[in-house]
């Protein structure tokens, strides 16, 4: 296969596409009373770690997936699912899950279902079987959290761990962040707090340490390839930061710890191997939350709840690999996702979910998403004339309709939008009215999207109003367009049921992981390398060392760089001038 476009089923969607363009949603559920049940999926996980009989969490979930808010009738889906099988993703998801080097570029295979296969069952990563490797880390996961969480692991001075910092960027980041966030209500942050440091702006380590105590504080350096200049030089000044209280470099073993596939690295930074938590190569950094990079979420929030995040992520991934595409949830919303995003010329997607705890599920995504399809290259080497990865964006409701949903609303722009949320809080406060106010929104906006408010509407609310029922009609007709909604817009509902208990968290992470996995097939790119962020880096370690100045340098004699075009030499140029000109005050 080379271009997608040349399918057979991408020239129908695109002859379709002349048809359904003139869709309107209201019609279609005025013509189908069955539409929501036709264009909705019920889907119940369970699935209970096989060796954890003390892990007493729920190990159960429920969804409901309504995508009858799209612009699509049974054709539609008929044939994007014919796409799908001409594209072979049920072919390339058994690839895989069997290990195939898929990430054919770095010669990996991307196994990161293996991370949450909590049974015996083996899988294999070119040929070896890696379930023995993956339980042995998560041994080593769990005796770490649990000898953290109960005071059991002593700093220097003997004191317990109060304050851990995650050190790290991108995939080593983001997830733990995001999950730490979601599943806050588990942990005890009076007693053991979590701090995470990415960027390299000194302002992000110097903030998170004024917070902390060198005696109390357990540094996670979390970075695959223990290389990433951010990380490294954040893990530099807080080792300099701790010594510079601790002076013995032999305390470092008990305030420094590492989550890498760089032995060689960790041990040159200075923390000892047994400090240190592997993981592999078949791991992509934005699929490596399941991985030893989510220690700092076992350490948190306690690791029988790492555990059961692992097991709601499995059982996706049961879902996933043996569901028939038509009632496959990542499928589904890949299809709907891939009919937006190459046939309506819809350039993002908005992920909103009616959740506090999910605040951080749209950056995670960001990184998932658009590091794994944001190429333009197929597998074959072939530059697409398609659409690949959509942008990805979106803010938890009810807080986005303060901000953006104006444009998504009476904007010029189709915004495909995920709305997400719970049939239970976890925080039903003030006897649940906070709960079904939030719902009663996350009801009512995909409603609006889709019906919209017509002339003849604004009009007769114009005239019904007291106030504006004495305008004249010519102050009416100036009002009334712009009070005008066209509606027809499409949105897809996603209800968990019952709360956001980690194993939903890991079944609502893997469903969209597999999503992504589905739509990267679908365009023939390879989702799973990021060559994208290199040229930049490469650049900026030229010019680290044209910004140094020296204490001799003037304003008048400093030498210009010319190295670059015109602008960024004027932008260097103007930084070095304002050094020198500071350091001369
Ligand atoms: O975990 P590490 O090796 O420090 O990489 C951090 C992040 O940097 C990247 O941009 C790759 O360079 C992401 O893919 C990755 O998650």
């Amino acid at each position: 296969m080379v271009l997608s476009s040349d399918l057979a089923a991408w020239k129908k969607l695109q002859a379709h596409y002349e048809a359904a363009k003139h869709y309107q949603l209201t019609d279609l559920f005025a013509k189908d009373p069955e539409r929501f049940s036709t264009f909705s999926r019920e889907l119940h996980l369970d699935f209970k770690p096989p060796h954890s009989p003390t892990n007493t969490n729920p190990h159960e979930t429920n969804f409901l997936l309504d995508f009858s808010k799209n612009l699509i009738v049974p054709e539609t889906m008929s044939l994007l699912l014919d796409l799908a099988r001409e594209a072979k993703v049920e072919e390339w998801r058994e690839k895989m899950f069997a290990g195939e080097p898929i990430n054919f570029t770095e010669h990996r295979s991307v196994l990161h279902v293996a991370l949450r296969n909590l049974t015996d069952t083996p899988m294999y990563s070119e040929g070896h079987n890696v379930t023995p490797d993956v339980h042995a880390v998560l041994q080593h996961m769990r005796e770490t959290s649990d000898a953290i969480r109960s005071g059991e692991w002593r700093g220097y001075t003997g004191e317990r761990i109060t304050d851990v910092v995650n050190i790290g960027i991108g995939g080593s980041d983001l997830g733990p962040v995001m999950v730490t966030q979601a599943l806050a209500k588990y942990a005890n942050p009076e007693k053991l707090r979590v701090h995470f440091v990415s960027n390299v702006d000194g302002t992000h380590l110097a903030e998170t340490l004024r917070s902390c105590q060198q005696a109390s504080t357990l540094f996670i350096i979390a970075s695959k390839t223990f290389t990433t200049q951010e990380t490294i030089t954040n893990a530099q000044s807080a080792r300099a930061w701790f010594l510079d209280e601790a002076k013995d470099e032999s305390h470092i073993a008990k305030h420094f710890v590492a989550l890498s596939t760089n032995t060689a690295k960790v041990t040159e930074f200075g923390i000892s191997p047994e400090n240190m938590f592997q993981f592999w190569d078949w791991v992509g950094g934005r699929y490596s939350l399941w991985s030893a990079i989510g220690l700092s979420i076992a350490i948190y929030v306690g690791f029988d709840q790492f555990e059961s995040l692992l097991a709601g992520a499995h059982a996706m991934d049961r879902h996933f690999r043996s569901t028939p595409l038509e009632e496959n949830l990542p499928v589904l919303l890949a299809l709907v996702g891939v009919w937006y995003n190459d046939f309506w010329g819809a350039q993002t997607q908005a992920l909103l979910p009616y959740d506090q705890y999910l605040s951080r599920f749209a950056a995670y995504f960001q990184q998932g998403d658009m590091e794994s399809n944001g190429k333009f290259v197929t597998r074959d080497a072939k530059e697409v004339n398609y659409q690949t990865g959509p942008i990805i964006w979106g803010e938890p409701g009810t807080n986005g309709q303060h901000a953006f949903y104006q444009l998504i609303h009476q904007g010029t722009k189709m915004i495909p939008a995920d709305f997400i949320a719970t049939t239970h809080s976890l925080n039903p406060i003030s006897n649940n009215v906070h709960h079904d106010i939030l719902l009663s929104n996350f009801f009512a906006q995909p409603e609006a999207l889709m019906r919209g408010k017509s002339a003849e509407q604004v009009y007769s609310e114009l005239k019904s109003d007291p106030t504006s029922a004495k305008w004249s009609d010519a102050e009416v007709q100036n009002i009334l367009p712009h009070k005008v909604f066209k509606g027809n817009r499409p949105t897809n509902s996603l209800l968990i049921d019952p709360v956001l208990h980690p194993f939903a968290l890991g079944s609502l992470i893997a469903l969209y992981e597999h999503k992504i996995f589905v739509q990267g097939i679908i365009w023939n790119i390879n989702s799973f390398d990021q060559w994208g962020v290199e040229l930049g880096k490469q650049l900026a370690k030229k010019i680290l060392p044209e910004l140094q100045t020296s204490s001799q340098d003037t304003a008048e004699s400093l030498a210009a760089v010319n190295s670059h075009d015109t602008s960024t030499n004027g932008l260097i140029n103007y930084y070095r001038q304002a050094k020198v000109r500071r350091q001369q005050q």
